[in-house]
């Protein structure tokens, strides 16, 4: 059975969760959603395959980039599995809103998850997950799903989430300040195309979404979020983020 896995991990902590589940599986071949220069509608997924489709969820609802990308694969009736990835918040109707993305690109769902990952924006929630003990669970998860694959079941899992979704709206840009050398790594790894080749300092606000991405990976830690807003927006999840949320299988 070939294995595909699509991801769009800004921050690397979907691509974490995906690695633990698909741990077992043959080789697997990943299309990354946060390219901008990949042609997705040129996908050709084979109709016997076994496909992970992961994506983290922002303000309970998938980002709208990476559904958008993820929609022009041509599913080709091949067996999917969704991954909603949280900061241990919620992940409201992500997972609903990826099924129907998924169903209207010609995938199955077969299965579905949620798993709990750093907050990538307030560390401190869910700091260092998945962990060892995420990632076992995590990777027997995958083992039940390849079984569940190859048993040629096509049992449609009950996923939770409310219809209709809220759309998705980000506000949190970050700036670069004067430590900024103007590298051009954030330009050219922006999944959104937001920040300016020439001038690292400008951000088109219209197409950020906020996915943490250049924050994450400047060299210099020239770039982050207003120290206010990030505080009032701690405070108003940290009850919600408290208690350590487990990650759940759908099958
Ligand atoms: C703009 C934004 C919105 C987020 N919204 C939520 C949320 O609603 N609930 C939650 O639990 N975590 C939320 N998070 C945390 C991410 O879902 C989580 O850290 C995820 O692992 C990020 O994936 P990545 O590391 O692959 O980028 C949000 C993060 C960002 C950047």
């Amino acid at each position: 059975m070939k294995c595909y896995q699509i991801l769009f991990s800004p921050t690397g902590g979907t691509e974490k969760v995906a690695a633990a589940i698909t741990q077992n599986w043959p080789e697997v071949q990943t299309i990354d959603l946060s390219s901008t220069s990949t042609d997705f509608a040129s996908f050709f997924i084979e109709s016997g395959s076994l496909v992970l489709v992961a994506m983290p969820s922002f303000g309970d609802v998938a980002p709208q980039l990476a559904l958008d990308r993820f929609a022009q694969i041509n599913g080709n009736r091949a067996k999917c599995v969704l991954v909603a990835v949280y900061g241990n918040r919620a992940y409201g109707s992500t997972l609903v809103q990826m099924e129907d993305t998924a169903n209207a690109a010609g995938f199955q769902v077969i299965a579905a998850i949620s798993a709990v990952a750093e907050h990538s924006i307030i560390h401190e929630y869910a700091a260092g997950r998945p962990n060892a003990e995420d990632c076992k669970q995590l990777s027997a998860f995958g083992t039940k799903i390849f079984e569940k694959a190859l048993s040629g079941s096509l049992a449609v899992p009950a996923i939770p989430g409310k219809r209709p979704y809220k759309k998705s709206s980000s506000g949190f840009v970050p700036s670069a300040d004067s430590h900024c050398t103007n590298c051009g790594l954030c330009a050219e790894k922006c999944p959104a195309q937001a920040i300016s080749k020439d001038n690292g300092k400008v951000t088109d606000k219209s197409k950020c979404i906020s996915c943490m991405r250049c924050v994450s990976i400047c060299p210099v830690h020239a770039r982050s979020l207003n120290k206010v807003t990030v505080s009032v927006v701690a405070s108003a999840i940290k009850k919600a983020c408290s208690v350590q949320k487990s990650n759940e299988l759908f099958l």
